[in-house]
């Protein structure tokens, strides 16, 4: 039987750090660090986002700032309270949900952000330096992937990794983290040719497609750790939907170690969430320009 990795668990590791971090912050005389989340819209998968963010700032003792514009919101209105959130003291974090509606350039907002305090690390000036190797903060889905795939094998130097899905929010930067660890990174796509067997290859496989169950039992070495970044919404029984990864779960008892949907991939995400911000509130405090050192 394959080790389910408790996302929740190790969450709550990166929580205690986070804890510490905001504990000797205020204990010093600084205010609590502060996340701001921009929704525009009401998307109600963003909706249930931004409520797990909002409720683990309070367990951690952040302060946080929800602002939700409405759906018609023009660019121009985004970018001025993105002006606004850089220019305030109390908020270290900026977090702006996408999809951002068809009518805003994405590009255009998430480059408004003082990268110092792109706790998403999705500015370029974060992109560029975690590429080189030369701090950044680091993207929060990516970096929980890869704190996953440490709690059960502390060096994946040499190992093949392939990552289904390439885009900037969690494919490309997933490879990116890993190269950085040593791994051999294949990435796939919906290009891709003879994706089953690229992925049979695999010691580590990272799924972040968006396809319910895409990655069948055959897909999966006997011995890989297979982590499922996919958080797909079907219609269940009662209206209520169920959630299913881009795994098939139970197809997969032959690997080492599997992420299960919920529960792993996404408290992760929350929890990197809050340890950038806090980190980058430490930094502000001592004087730097942010967030731009990880120390781990
Ligand atoms: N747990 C968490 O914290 C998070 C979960 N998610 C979830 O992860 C999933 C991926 O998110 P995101 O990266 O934003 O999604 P995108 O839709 O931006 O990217 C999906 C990627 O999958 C590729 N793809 C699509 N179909 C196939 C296929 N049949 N075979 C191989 N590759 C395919 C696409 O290829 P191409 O580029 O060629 O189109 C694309 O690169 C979603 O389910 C999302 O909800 C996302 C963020 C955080
Ligand atoms: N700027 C930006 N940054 C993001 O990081 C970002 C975003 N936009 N847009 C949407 C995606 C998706 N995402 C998730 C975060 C947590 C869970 C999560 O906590 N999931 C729980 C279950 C949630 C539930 O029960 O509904 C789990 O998997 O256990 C899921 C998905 C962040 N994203």
């Amino acid at each position: 039987m394959a080790e389910i990795i408790d996302g929740r668990a190790v969450a709550r590791e990166l929580d205690q750090q986070t804890q510490e971090i905001v504990q000797s912050l205020v204990a010093e005389g600084h205010a609590p660090p502060g996340l701001a989340v921009v929704l525009v819209g009401n998307d109600p998968a963003s909706e249930i986002y931004v409520g797990h963010k909002t409720k683990a700032c309070e367990r951690l003792g952040l302060a946080s700032f929800e602002h939700r514009l409405a759906e018609t919101t023009s660019e121009g209105a985004l970018l001025a309270l993105i002006g606004e959130l850089n220019d305030r003291d109390e908020v270290d974090g900026i977090l702006v949900q996408v999809p951002l509606p068809d009518h805003i350039d994405e590009a255009r907002v998430l480059e408004a952000i003082d990268p110092a305090k792109d706790v998403d690390g999705f500015h370029p000036v974060n992109v560029g330096r975690v590429s080189a190797g030369t701090g950044g903060i680091r993207p929060c889905t990516p970096a929980g992937v890869v704190m996953l795939i440490k709690s059960v094998e502390r060096d994946i130097a040499g190992l093949d990794a392939v990552v289904i899905g390439r885009s900037n929010i969690v494919g490309k930067p997933v490879a990116t983290l890993l190269l950085a660890e040593g791994c051999t990174v294949t990435v796939t796509h919906s290009k891709t040719r003879d994706l089953a067997a690229k992925c049979a290859r695999a010691d580590i496989l990272v799924a972040a497609v968006g396809k319910p169950e895409l990655v069948r039992g055959d897909w999966v070495k006997p011995g890989a750790i297979v982590i499922d970044v996919g958080i797909n919404r079907t219609q269940g029984g009662e209206g209520k939907g169920r959630l299913l990864g881009d795994v098939a779960f139970d197809e997969v008892q032959h690997a080492r170690a599997v992420t299960p949907v919920p529960g792993g991939v996404g408290p992760m995400t929350i929890a990197m969430l809050l340890h950038n911000t806090a980190q980058a509130a430490r930094t502000f405090a001592s004087g730097g320009e942010g967030g731009m050192t990880q120390d781990q």
